[in-house]
Protein backbone atom coordinates (compact mmCIF):
# COMPACT_ATOMS: atom_id res chain seq x y z
CA UNK A 1 0.00 0.00 0.00
CA UNK A 2 1.40 3.35 -1.20
CA UNK A 3 1.23 5.48 2.39
CA UNK A 4 1.77 9.47 2.58
CA UNK A 5 5.32 10.15 2.96
CA UNK A 6 5.48 12.02 5.89
CA UNK A 7 3.49 9.08 7.73
CA UNK A 8 5.33 6.71 6.43
CA UNK A 9 8.70 8.50 7.66
CA UNK A 10 6.79 8.57 11.46
CA UNK A 11 5.55 5.40 11.33
CA UNK A 12 9.66 3.99 10.89
CA UNK A 13 10.90 6.12 13.42
CA UNK A 14 8.16 5.06 15.76
CA UNK A 15 8.25 1.67 15.43
CA UNK A 16 11.61 1.26 14.04
CA UNK A 17 12.48 -2.87 13.64
CA UNK A 18 8.85 -3.43 14.20
CA UNK A 19 7.76 -1.51 11.40
CA UNK A 20 8.28 -4.04 8.30
CA UNK A 21 5.47 -6.69 10.11
CA UNK A 22 3.17 -3.20 10.11
CA UNK A 23 4.45 -2.74 6.44
CA UNK A 24 3.06 -6.44 5.63
CA UNK A 25 0.13 -6.19 7.60
CA UNK A 26 -1.47 -3.61 5.66
CA UNK A 27 -1.32 -5.77 1.82
CA UNK A 28 -3.63 -8.13 4.29
CA UNK A 29 -7.02 -8.04 4.35
CA UNK A 30 -9.04 -5.86 6.98
CA UNK A 31 -11.33 -7.87 8.93
CA UNK A 32 -15.68 -7.48 9.64
CA UNK A 33 -17.39 -7.71 12.26
CA UNK A 34 -20.53 -7.93 13.69
CA UNK A 35 -21.87 -6.81 17.77
CA UNK A 36 -24.42 -8.68 19.14
CA UNK A 37 -27.79 -6.26 20.45
CA UNK A 38 -27.55 -7.63 24.37
CA UNK A 39 -30.65 -6.16 24.70
CA UNK A 40 -32.69 -8.65 22.49
CA UNK A 41 -30.39 -11.71 22.30
CA UNK A 42 -27.90 -13.34 24.37
CA UNK A 43 -24.54 -13.94 22.67
CA UNK A 44 -25.03 -17.83 23.12
CA UNK A 45 -28.89 -17.57 21.91
CA UNK A 46 -27.32 -15.60 18.82
CA UNK A 47 -24.73 -18.12 17.85
CA UNK A 48 -27.43 -20.77 17.48
CA UNK A 49 -29.57 -18.75 15.28
CA UNK A 50 -26.77 -16.65 13.25
CA UNK A 51 -28.00 -17.07 9.76
CA UNK A 52 -24.26 -16.94 8.35
CA UNK A 53 -21.08 -18.48 9.58
CA UNK A 54 -19.68 -16.36 12.52
CA UNK A 55 -16.45 -16.86 14.54
CA UNK A 56 -15.55 -14.85 18.05
CA UNK A 57 -13.57 -11.52 18.38
CA UNK A 58 -11.63 -12.83 21.40
CA UNK A 59 -11.46 -9.76 23.23
CA UNK A 60 -15.52 -8.68 22.45
CA UNK A 61 -18.03 -10.84 24.86
CA UNK A 62 -20.47 -10.28 22.04
CA UNK A 63 -18.62 -9.28 18.60
CA UNK A 64 -17.89 -11.41 15.61
CA UNK A 65 -16.19 -11.92 12.66
CA UNK A 66 -17.88 -12.81 9.59
CA UNK A 67 -16.63 -13.44 5.92
CA UNK A 68 -16.63 -10.27 3.64
CA UNK A 69 -19.01 -12.06 1.21
CA UNK A 70 -21.82 -11.88 3.57
CA UNK A 71 -24.29 -9.47 3.60
CA UNK A 72 -25.68 -9.07 6.92
CA UNK A 73 -27.63 -5.73 6.37
CA UNK A 74 -29.54 -8.13 4.31
CA UNK A 75 -31.44 -10.34 6.73
CA UNK A 76 -34.65 -9.93 8.93
CA UNK A 77 -32.37 -9.89 12.15
CA UNK A 78 -30.50 -6.37 10.92
CA UNK A 79 -34.15 -5.43 10.67
CA UNK A 80 -35.03 -6.51 14.16
CA UNK A 81 -31.70 -4.94 15.88
CA UNK A 82 -30.10 -8.48 16.71
CA UNK A 83 -26.27 -6.89 16.25
CA UNK A 84 -25.01 -4.10 14.35
CA UNK A 85 -22.28 -4.17 11.71
CA UNK A 86 -18.46 -2.93 13.18
CA UNK A 87 -15.00 -2.97 12.64
CA UNK A 88 -13.88 -5.60 15.48
CA UNK A 89 -11.60 -2.97 17.01
CA UNK A 90 -13.67 -0.03 17.00
CA UNK A 91 -16.12 -2.07 19.14
CA UNK A 92 -13.54 -1.89 21.94
CA UNK A 93 -14.00 1.63 23.56
CA UNK A 94 -17.57 1.22 24.10
CA UNK A 95 -16.87 -2.56 26.14
CA UNK A 96 -13.78 -0.78 28.08
CA UNK A 97 -16.38 2.01 29.57
CA UNK A 98 -17.72 0.22 32.81
CA UNK A 99 -21.26 0.93 32.25
CA UNK A 100 -23.66 0.02 35.26
CA UNK A 101 -27.67 0.22 34.68
CA UNK A 102 -28.63 3.39 35.99
CA UNK A 103 -25.66 5.40 34.99
CA UNK A 104 -25.83 9.10 33.44
CA UNK A 105 -23.67 8.23 30.27
CA UNK A 106 -22.92 10.77 27.52
CA UNK A 107 -21.31 9.97 24.43
CA UNK A 108 -20.01 13.03 23.17
CA UNK A 109 -19.20 12.02 19.54
CA UNK A 110 -21.51 9.46 18.86
CA UNK A 111 -22.77 9.58 15.30
CA UNK A 112 -23.82 7.10 13.61
CA UNK A 113 -23.67 5.23 16.69
CA UNK A 114 -21.53 2.43 17.17
CA UNK A 115 -20.53 2.67 20.78
CA UNK A 116 -23.78 4.28 21.07
CA UNK A 117 -25.75 1.76 20.49
CA UNK A 118 -23.04 -0.29 22.67
CA UNK A 119 -23.70 1.63 25.95
CA UNK A 120 -27.38 1.54 25.69
CA UNK A 121 -27.47 -2.05 25.69
CA UNK A 122 -25.59 -2.07 28.90
CA UNK A 123 -27.67 0.20 30.39
CA UNK A 124 -30.32 -1.89 30.30
CA UNK A 125 -33.01 0.90 29.98
CA UNK A 126 -32.05 1.89 33.21
CA UNK A 127 -30.20 6.04 33.33
CA UNK A 128 -30.23 8.19 30.52
CA UNK A 129 -28.07 7.73 27.61
CA UNK A 130 -27.47 10.89 25.95
CA UNK A 131 -25.57 10.34 22.50
CA UNK A 132 -24.20 13.81 20.65
CA UNK A 133 -22.72 14.81 17.17
CA UNK A 134 -22.26 18.37 16.34
CA UNK A 135 -23.12 17.03 13.07
CA UNK A 136 -26.62 17.62 12.47
CA UNK A 137 -26.76 14.87 9.31
CA UNK A 138 -24.70 11.91 10.94
CA UNK A 139 -26.96 12.67 13.87
CA UNK A 140 -29.97 11.55 12.00
CA UNK A 141 -28.25 8.26 11.42
CA UNK A 142 -27.36 8.17 14.99
CA UNK A 143 -31.23 8.39 15.96
CA UNK A 144 -32.06 5.51 13.72
CA UNK A 145 -29.76 3.33 14.94
CA UNK A 146 -30.42 4.06 18.81
CA UNK A 147 -34.07 3.38 17.62
CA UNK A 148 -33.51 0.38 15.72
CA UNK A 149 -31.58 -0.84 18.09
CA UNK A 150 -34.44 -0.52 21.01
CA UNK A 151 -33.43 1.45 23.52
CA UNK A 152 -35.82 3.02 25.76
CA UNK A 153 -33.72 6.14 27.67
CA UNK A 154 -31.85 7.43 25.30
CA UNK A 155 -31.45 11.61 24.44
CA UNK A 156 -30.27 12.01 21.09
CA UNK A 157 -28.69 15.70 20.83
CA UNK A 158 -26.81 17.64 17.51
CA UNK A 159 -24.69 20.45 19.98
CA UNK A 160 -21.31 21.81 20.29
CA UNK A 161 -19.52 20.24 23.57
CA UNK A 162 -18.80 23.64 24.85
CA UNK A 163 -22.99 24.23 25.01
CA UNK A 164 -23.75 20.47 26.96
CA UNK A 165 -21.50 21.92 29.83
CA UNK A 166 -23.53 24.71 30.51
CA UNK A 167 -26.70 21.78 30.97
CA UNK A 168 -24.22 19.12 32.33
CA UNK A 169 -22.03 20.53 34.51
CA UNK A 170 -20.78 17.38 36.66
CA UNK A 171 -23.41 15.16 35.64
CA UNK A 172 -22.55 12.12 33.91
CA UNK A 173 -21.06 9.33 35.76
CA UNK A 174 -18.90 8.02 32.58
CA UNK A 175 -18.18 9.79 29.14
CA UNK A 176 -17.21 8.29 26.18
CA UNK A 177 -14.99 10.64 23.62
CA UNK A 178 -14.43 8.79 20.23
CA UNK A 179 -12.96 11.50 19.12
CA UNK A 180 -12.76 13.05 15.66
CA UNK A 181 -9.29 12.06 14.27
CA UNK A 182 -6.59 11.82 11.39
CA UNK A 183 -7.84 7.76 10.53
CA UNK A 184 -4.31 6.44 10.61
CA UNK A 185 -5.44 3.29 11.88
CA UNK A 186 -7.80 2.68 9.21
CA UNK A 187 -6.00 3.68 6.11
CA UNK A 188 -6.40 -0.63 5.03
CA UNK A 189 -9.67 -0.06 5.51
CA UNK A 190 -10.42 2.68 3.59
CA UNK A 191 -7.57 4.04 1.52
CA UNK A 192 -9.46 6.88 0.80
CA UNK A 193 -8.51 8.38 4.40
CA UNK A 194 -5.19 8.97 3.48
CA UNK A 195 -6.51 11.96 1.00
CA UNK A 196 -8.12 13.52 4.11
CA UNK A 197 -4.94 12.96 6.40
CA UNK A 198 -3.12 15.14 3.81
CA UNK A 199 -5.64 17.77 3.66
CA UNK A 200 -5.96 18.18 7.16
CA UNK A 201 -3.33 16.60 8.94
CA UNK A 202 -3.14 15.42 12.77
CA UNK A 203 -2.22 19.42 14.06
CA UNK A 204 -6.19 19.99 13.15
CA UNK A 205 -7.41 17.09 14.85
CA UNK A 206 -5.34 17.47 17.55
CA UNK A 207 -7.02 21.19 18.07
CA UNK A 208 -10.47 19.46 18.17
CA UNK A 209 -9.58 16.83 20.51
CA UNK A 210 -8.52 18.78 23.09
CA UNK A 211 -11.20 21.26 22.86
CA UNK A 212 -13.64 18.34 23.29
CA UNK A 213 -11.66 16.76 25.75
CA UNK A 214 -11.62 19.18 28.01
CA UNK A 215 -15.81 20.19 27.78
CA UNK A 216 -16.19 16.47 28.58
CA UNK A 217 -13.97 16.51 31.68
CA UNK A 218 -16.11 19.44 33.22
CA UNK A 219 -19.27 17.15 32.31
CA UNK A 220 -18.11 14.14 34.27
CA UNK A 221 -18.94 13.87 38.31
CA UNK A 222 -15.99 13.21 40.39
CA UNK A 223 -15.52 9.56 40.83
CA UNK A 224 -16.52 9.03 36.95
CA UNK A 225 -15.03 7.45 34.17
CA UNK A 226 -14.24 9.04 30.83
CA UNK A 227 -13.23 6.92 28.01
CA UNK A 228 -10.71 8.50 25.31
CA UNK A 229 -10.54 6.58 21.85
CA UNK A 230 -9.36 7.12 18.26
CA UNK A 231 -8.31 5.37 15.56
CA UNK A 232 -5.45 6.37 14.50
CA UNK A 233 -1.29 6.22 15.74
CA UNK A 234 -0.06 9.51 16.07
CA UNK A 235 1.25 9.92 19.73
CA UNK A 236 -0.14 14.03 19.58
CA UNK A 237 -3.97 13.00 18.73
CA UNK A 238 -3.87 10.42 21.93
CA UNK A 239 -0.94 9.86 24.39
CA UNK A 240 -0.73 13.69 23.68
CA UNK A 241 -4.13 14.36 24.03
CA UNK A 242 -4.37 12.86 27.18
CA UNK A 243 -1.09 14.63 28.68
CA UNK A 244 -2.95 17.46 28.03
CA UNK A 245 -5.92 16.64 29.75
CA UNK A 246 -4.21 15.54 33.02
CA UNK A 247 -2.35 18.97 32.68
CA UNK A 248 -5.39 20.92 33.11
CA UNK A 249 -7.47 18.27 35.29
CA UNK A 250 -4.32 17.14 37.72
CA UNK A 251 -7.34 15.32 39.43
CA UNK A 252 -7.70 12.89 36.09
CA UNK A 253 -5.75 9.97 36.94
CA UNK A 254 -5.23 6.70 33.73
CA UNK A 255 -6.80 3.53 34.80
CA UNK A 256 -6.07 0.02 33.39
CA UNK A 257 -9.10 -1.24 31.82
CA UNK A 258 -8.17 -4.22 31.28
CA UNK A 259 -9.53 -5.82 34.81
CA UNK A 260 -12.08 -8.66 33.66
CA UNK A 261 -10.34 -11.44 33.22
CA UNK A 262 -13.40 -13.37 31.39
CA UNK A 263 -11.84 -11.89 28.27
CA UNK A 264 -8.40 -12.22 25.87
CA UNK A 265 -6.91 -9.66 25.42
CA UNK A 266 -4.15 -10.91 23.66
CA UNK A 267 -2.33 -8.81 21.11
CA UNK A 268 -3.33 -5.78 23.11
CA UNK A 269 -0.47 -3.28 23.56
CA UNK A 270 0.45 -0.84 26.43
CA UNK A 271 0.92 3.03 25.41
CA UNK A 272 3.45 5.14 24.46
CA UNK A 273 4.76 8.08 27.14
CA UNK A 274 8.07 8.10 25.56
CA UNK A 275 6.47 9.16 22.67
CA UNK A 276 5.28 12.78 24.00
CA UNK A 277 7.46 12.81 26.84
CA UNK A 278 4.47 11.98 29.23
CA UNK A 279 4.12 10.11 32.21
CA UNK A 280 4.65 6.60 33.41
CA UNK A 281 0.78 6.12 33.70
CA UNK A 282 0.04 6.86 29.77
CA UNK A 283 1.12 2.85 29.88
CA UNK A 284 -1.86 2.19 31.13
CA UNK A 285 -3.35 3.23 27.73
CA UNK A 286 -4.01 0.61 25.09
CA UNK A 287 -2.61 0.98 21.36
CA UNK A 288 -4.50 -1.89 19.17
CA UNK A 289 -2.00 -2.64 16.10
CA UNK A 290 -3.34 -4.21 12.82
CA UNK A 291 -0.31 -6.42 12.64
CA UNK A 292 -0.75 -7.17 16.61
CA UNK A 293 -4.79 -8.32 16.35
CA UNK A 294 -7.52 -9.26 13.84
CA UNK A 295 -8.59 -5.96 13.40
CA UNK A 296 -7.33 -2.37 12.56
CA UNK A 297 -5.39 0.77 14.62
CA UNK A 298 -6.92 2.08 17.77
CA UNK A 299 -5.89 4.12 20.82
CA UNK A 300 -7.82 3.95 24.14
CA UNK A 301 -7.31 5.46 27.82
CA UNK A 302 -9.97 5.27 30.43
CA UNK A 303 -9.59 8.00 32.85
CA UNK A 304 -10.69 8.59 36.41
CA UNK A 305 -11.85 11.75 37.69
CA UNK A 306 -10.96 12.32 41.54
CA UNK A 307 -12.57 14.53 43.69
CA UNK A 308 -12.51 18.42 42.67
CA UNK A 309 -13.27 22.01 43.88
CA UNK A 310 -16.00 23.10 42.80
CA UNK A 311 -18.57 20.08 42.78
CA UNK A 312 -21.57 22.10 41.37
CA UNK A 313 -24.10 20.11 40.08
CA UNK A 314 -25.98 22.14 37.48
CA UNK A 315 -28.17 19.89 36.35
CA UNK A 316 -29.23 18.10 39.20
CA UNK A 317 -30.70 21.25 40.59
CA UNK A 318 -31.94 22.24 37.88
CA UNK A 319 -35.63 22.12 36.86
CA UNK A 320 -37.36 18.72 36.17
CA UNK A 321 -38.75 19.09 32.36
CA UNK A 322 -41.38 16.42 33.26
CA UNK A 323 -45.17 17.62 33.39
CA UNK A 324 -47.92 15.98 34.43
CA UNK A 325 -50.12 15.05 31.04
CA UNK A 326 -53.55 14.11 30.57
CA UNK A 327 -53.92 11.50 28.02
CA UNK A 328 -57.27 10.59 25.38
CA UNK A 329 -58.74 7.47 26.37
CA UNK A 330 -57.54 5.78 23.14
CA UNK A 331 -54.11 6.63 24.40
CA UNK A 332 -54.15 4.81 27.61
CA UNK A 333 -55.81 2.16 26.81
CA UNK A 334 -53.10 1.81 24.22
CA UNK A 335 -50.30 1.91 27.20
CA UNK A 336 -52.49 -0.23 29.28
CA UNK A 337 -51.61 -3.22 26.81
CA UNK A 338 -47.77 -2.91 27.24
CA UNK A 339 -45.97 -4.20 30.02
CA UNK A 340 -43.61 -1.54 29.75
CA UNK A 341 -42.64 0.01 32.57
CA UNK A 342 -43.91 3.90 32.26
CA UNK A 343 -43.85 6.24 35.03
CA UNK A 344 -47.05 8.95 34.20
CA UNK A 345 -44.54 11.27 35.34
CA UNK A 346 -42.03 10.86 32.90
CA UNK A 347 -44.58 11.09 30.12
CA UNK A 348 -43.84 14.48 28.07
CA UNK A 349 -46.57 15.66 25.12
CA UNK A 350 -45.16 18.01 22.32
CA UNK A 351 -47.11 18.86 19.32
CA UNK A 352 -49.20 15.79 19.52
CA UNK A 353 -46.07 13.04 19.95
CA UNK A 354 -45.97 11.45 23.32
CA UNK A 355 -42.36 10.74 24.50
CA UNK A 356 -41.27 8.77 27.79
CA UNK A 357 -38.40 10.40 30.01
CA UNK A 358 -35.71 8.74 31.30
CA UNK A 359 -35.49 9.32 34.87
CA UNK A 360 -34.34 12.15 36.46
CA UNK A 361 -33.30 14.52 33.31
CA UNK A 362 -32.82 17.90 33.84
CA UNK A 363 -34.16 20.88 31.90
CA UNK A 364 -33.12 20.48 27.94
CA UNK A 365 -34.81 23.67 27.22
CA UNK A 366 -32.62 25.62 24.56
CA UNK A 367 -30.28 22.58 22.83
CA UNK A 368 -30.50 20.86 19.69
CA UNK A 369 -32.31 17.90 20.26
CA UNK A 370 -33.26 15.13 17.80
CA UNK A 371 -34.95 12.98 20.29
CA UNK A 372 -35.56 13.54 23.90
CA UNK A 373 -36.73 10.35 25.69
CA UNK A 374 -38.75 6.94 23.72
CA UNK A 375 -41.48 8.07 21.37
CA UNK A 376 -44.09 6.56 22.34
CA UNK A 377 -46.24 7.24 19.31
CA UNK A 378 -48.61 10.14 17.62
CA UNK A 379 -52.33 11.25 19.08
CA UNK A 380 -54.05 11.80 15.75
CA UNK A 381 -57.31 12.62 16.07
CA UNK A 382 -58.33 10.96 19.15
CA UNK A 383 -56.70 7.81 17.77
CA UNK A 384 -53.27 6.83 19.17
CA UNK A 385 -50.48 5.83 16.52
CA UNK A 386 -47.98 3.70 18.44
CA UNK A 387 -44.40 4.51 16.90
CA UNK A 388 -41.35 2.49 15.33
CA UNK A 389 -39.08 3.29 17.73
CA UNK A 390 -41.74 1.94 20.34
CA UNK A 391 -41.94 -1.53 18.49
CA UNK A 392 -38.42 -1.70 17.93
CA UNK A 393 -38.22 -0.89 21.98
CA UNK A 394 -40.19 -4.19 22.79
CA UNK A 395 -39.64 -7.61 23.33
CA UNK A 396 -41.29 -10.90 23.45
CA UNK A 397 -44.81 -10.82 25.83
CA UNK A 398 -44.28 -6.93 26.25
CA UNK A 399 -47.44 -6.15 23.61
CA UNK A 400 -49.37 -9.55 23.94
CA UNK A 401 -51.04 -8.94 20.06
CA UNK A 402 -48.25 -9.82 17.97
CA UNK A 403 -48.03 -11.43 14.17
CA UNK A 404 -44.64 -13.79 13.58
CA UNK A 405 -42.69 -13.86 10.15
CA UNK A 406 -40.25 -16.83 9.41
CA UNK A 407 -37.43 -14.70 8.90
CA UNK A 408 -36.75 -17.11 6.04
CA UNK A 409 -40.70 -16.06 4.48
CA UNK A 410 -40.71 -14.19 1.88
CA UNK A 411 -43.88 -12.43 4.15
CA UNK A 412 -40.95 -10.99 6.31
CA UNK A 413 -39.31 -9.20 2.90
CA UNK A 414 -42.61 -7.77 1.97
CA UNK A 415 -43.62 -6.45 5.33
CA UNK A 416 -40.36 -4.87 5.38
CA UNK A 417 -40.74 -3.49 2.02
CA UNK A 418 -43.39 -1.59 3.19
CA UNK A 419 -46.00 -4.05 1.35
CA UNK A 420 -49.55 -4.75 2.64
CA UNK A 421 -49.67 -8.68 3.71
CA UNK A 422 -52.08 -11.40 4.88
CA UNK A 423 -52.63 -11.67 8.61
CA UNK A 424 -54.88 -13.27 10.77
CA UNK A 425 -54.90 -12.94 15.10
CA UNK A 426 -56.91 -14.20 17.52
CA UNK A 427 -57.10 -10.79 19.13
CA UNK A 428 -59.30 -9.59 16.27
CA UNK A 429 -58.75 -6.14 14.05
CA UNK A 430 -56.20 -3.04 15.25
CA UNK A 431 -52.69 -2.59 15.76
CA UNK A 432 -50.57 -5.66 16.29
CA UNK A 433 -46.53 -6.18 16.46
CA UNK A 434 -45.19 -7.96 13.68
CA UNK A 435 -41.85 -9.69 14.55
CA UNK A 436 -39.73 -12.33 12.74
CA UNK A 437 -38.91 -15.35 14.46
CA UNK A 438 -40.32 -13.69 18.07
CA UNK A 439 -38.34 -10.47 17.37
CA UNK A 440 -40.24 -6.94 16.79
CA UNK A 441 -39.76 -5.00 13.50
CA UNK A 442 -42.55 -2.91 13.49
CA UNK A 443 -46.53 -2.52 13.36
CA UNK A 444 -49.20 -3.49 11.14
CA UNK A 445 -52.86 -2.71 11.42
CA UNK A 446 -55.25 -5.87 11.01
CA UNK A 447 -58.46 -5.10 9.19
CA UNK A 448 -60.39 -8.40 8.06
CA UNK A 449 -57.16 -10.39 7.55
CA UNK A 450 -55.13 -7.63 5.34
CA UNK A 451 -52.58 -6.18 7.41
CA UNK A 452 -51.68 -2.32 6.88
CA UNK A 453 -48.77 -1.74 6.82
CA UNK A 454 -46.93 0.66 9.31
CA UNK A 455 -43.30 0.08 9.08
CA UNK A 456 -41.55 3.18 9.43
CA UNK A 457 -41.24 3.96 5.14
CA UNK A 458 -37.67 5.57 5.51
CA UNK A 459 -36.29 2.30 6.99
CA UNK A 460 -37.46 -0.25 4.30
CA UNK A 461 -36.04 -2.60 2.45
CA UNK A 462 -34.34 -1.58 -0.69
C1 LIG B 1 -14.93 8.88 15.20
S1 LIG B 1 -16.41 9.60 14.75
C2 LIG B 1 -17.52 8.94 15.91
C3 LIG B 1 -17.93 7.53 15.63
C4 LIG B 1 -18.98 7.02 16.58
N1 LIG B 1 -18.53 7.16 17.96
C5 LIG B 1 -19.33 5.60 16.31
O1 LIG B 1 -18.80 4.69 16.95
O2 LIG B 1 -20.19 5.37 15.45
C6 LIG B 1 -16.23 11.22 15.31
C7 LIG B 1 -17.50 12.06 15.30
O3 LIG B 1 -17.19 13.29 15.92
C8 LIG B 1 -18.05 14.27 15.37
N2 LIG B 1 -17.47 15.58 15.74
C9 LIG B 1 -16.55 16.31 15.11
N3 LIG B 1 -16.29 17.44 15.79
C10 LIG B 1 -17.07 17.39 16.90
C11 LIG B 1 -17.28 18.27 17.99
N4 LIG B 1 -16.61 19.41 18.09
N5 LIG B 1 -18.18 17.91 18.91
C12 LIG B 1 -18.88 16.76 18.82
N6 LIG B 1 -18.73 15.87 17.81
C13 LIG B 1 -17.84 16.21 16.86
C14 LIG B 1 -18.08 13.94 13.90
O4 LIG B 1 -19.24 14.47 13.30
C15 LIG B 1 -18.03 12.42 13.93
O5 LIG B 1 -19.33 11.89 13.80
Amino acid sequence: MKLPQTFEERMKSLLGEEYKEYEKSLDEKHYSGIRVNTLKITPEEFEKIAPFPITRIPWIKNGYYYNQKEQPARHPYYFAGLYYIQEPSAMTPASLLPITPGDKVLDICAAPGGKSTELGARLCGKGVLISNDISNSRAKALLKNIELFGIRNPVIASEAPGKLVDYFTEYFDKILVDAPCSGEGMFRKSPAIMKNWEQYGVGYYNKLQKEIIIQAAKMLKPGGYLLYSTCTFSPEENEGTISYLLEQFPEFQVVNPLTDSSVSYEGFSQGRPEWVGGREELKNCIRLWPHKIKGEGHFIALLRKGDSASGINQAESAESCQGKVKLPKETEDFLAELSLPIKKENLLVKEDRLYLLPDGLPTLKGLRLLRQGLLLGEMKKGRFEPSQALACALSQGDYKKTIDLNSGSFEVIKYLKCETIEGNSPYGDGYHLVTTDSFSLGWGKLLKDSLKNKYLPGWRWM
